[in-house]
């Protein structure tokens, strides 16, 4: 991916990021994809209540992109405020699972800088994917 395509991300995950509903732990988190139509698109945490109801940024974004019909992720980035660099929690990284190979790169960042860069494989190495689907019997 190119810098102004990894700008783009950045820009757009900071911008969801402000709208995060985030009232129970006030970790505000925005998450900002490209598809394979070189759309991006973006989603914010949002907390409830009912504490196990809430969702992460980055299903909100992979939700987006299915919605407007895309279905390939071709790279991510993942913004938040923390003490160290933020990554996706285990059930995000198995849902992008579902639509990125494992050199999807995945970016960590918080309002000033990028401080990680990952692969997707690095996150969930040896996944259960589709493909384990794909039985002849
Ligand atoms: O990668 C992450 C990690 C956490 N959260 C959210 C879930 C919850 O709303 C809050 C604190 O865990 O941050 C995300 O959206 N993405
Ligand atoms: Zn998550």
């Amino acid at each position: 991916m190119d810098d102004e395509t990894l700008a783009r991300l950045l820009a757009a995950a900071r911008a969801v990021r402000e709208r995060a509903y985030a009232p129970y732990s006030g970790f505000a988190v925005g998450a900002a994809l490209l598809d394979e139509h070189a759309r991006v698109h973006a989603g914010c945490n949002v907390e409830n209540a009912a504490y196990p109801q809430g969702w992460c940024a980055e299903t909100s974004a992979l939700a987006a992109m299915v919605a407007a019909g895309g279905r390939r992720v071709l790279g991510l980035v993942v913004v938040g405020v923390a003490p160290r660099p933020l990554t996706p929690c285990g059930g995000c990284r198995q849902k992008l699972r579902e639509f990125a190979a494992d050199d999807c790169p995945v970016w960590s960042a918080d309002l000033d800088s990028v401080h990680a860069r990952f692969t997707l494989g690095e996150l969930l190495p040896a996944s259960f994917g589709p493909g384990h689907l794909e039985t002849s019997a």
